[in-house]
């Protein structure tokens, strides 16, 4: 059976019979409320490994919301409170013993604005593996270059690795973050409309780059982008009013979705 008969027409709410152990994400009747008013209500979805999912629907549904609690950047936030389990390859990364700074090391997360550091190309890279320590100059000069290949940057910045990150282009610098997140090897990338602040060619640069890396990883995209969510994600959640309606592969949601929210959305009948 492939991953995608694996599949269930979904109704608001409810789970999509998807193999378990192909997913890294395991969400489980997720809510969100902050300061008491919800932003999700019982979210319950898996996330396939090496796979592009991306969350769509209308302003205010929670996309953003949910992308944050994947890797606890809540935890701060004394108005949040949740309930649900989120297990990641089958831990709850909310269990006591889990260390947060390594949670998000296995979880990267990419923002809407591109955000290096105020220091150099090659610094910014290096900077996850600074912090965890013990590697070689050498060792550390390699993984940097591979980093910045797989974010498909190398090629533009391997003569000014000295250089502030601050002197690339918009689109230049979200590589570069991307890169930086890879350093670390994570296992997933959430990618906030990471193209959103950025021009055409340089979106259709980081959505090549999105479709390159589910070799290495499993990435979760929140895009108002329709078009864009069609071009490079595998599977596809539309949430409205902090909940799951639909949730199915990309194909079958744009082209044949089950229920008429979802296709109100799609074909932009809905703001
Ligand atoms: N820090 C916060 N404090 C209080 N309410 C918040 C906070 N962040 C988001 N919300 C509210 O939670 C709901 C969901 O917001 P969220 O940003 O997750 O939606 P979204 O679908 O990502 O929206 P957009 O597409 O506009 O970014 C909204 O009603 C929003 O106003």
């Amino acid at each position: 059976m492939t991953l995608l008969s694996r599949f269930q027409p979904s109704a608001p709410g409810s789970i999509i019979d998807f193999d378990p152990t192909a997913s890294c994400f395991e969400i489980e009747g997720v809510s969100l409320a902050y300061g008491g008013k919800p932003a999700l209500r019982d979210i319950t979805l898996r996330v396939p490994r090496h796979r592009v999912t991306a969350f769509i629907g209308p302003s205010g549904c929670g996309k953003s919301t949910l992308l944050r609690l994947l890797n606890r950047l809540h935890d701060l936030n004394e108005e949040v409170g949740h309930s649900g389990r989120i297990l990641l390859e089958g831990e709850d990364i909310h269990a006591p013993e889990v260390a947060v700074d390594e949670l998000r090391r296995r979880v990267g997360m990419v923002f809407q604005v591109p955000n290096p550091f105020p220091m150099s190309i090659y610094e910014n890279v290096a900077f996850g593996l600074r912090l965890q320590g013990g590697l070689t100059r050498r060792r550390m000069d390699d993984i940097v270059e591979w980093a910045l290949q797989s974010a498909a940057l190398w090629d533009e910045v391997k003569d000014r690795l000295r250089a502030s990150a601050w002197s690339l282009s918009g689109g230049q610098q979200q590589r570069l973050v991307i890169a930086r997140s890879l350093a670390v090897r994570p296992e997933v990338l959430l990618l906030d409309e990471p193209a959103s602040a950025l021009d055409p060619i340089s979106t259709l640069k980081i959505e090549e780059l999105i479709r390159s890396l589910k070799s290495q990883l499993t990435l979760i995209l929140v895009t108002h982008n329709m078009q864009q969510a069609a071009r490079v994600s595998d599977y596809t959640a539309f949430l409205q009013d902090g909940q799951l309606v639909e949730y199915a592969p990309t194909d079958t949601l744009f082209t044949n979705p089950s229920l008429r929210s979802t296709e109100n959305y799609i074909t932009g009948r809905m703001a």
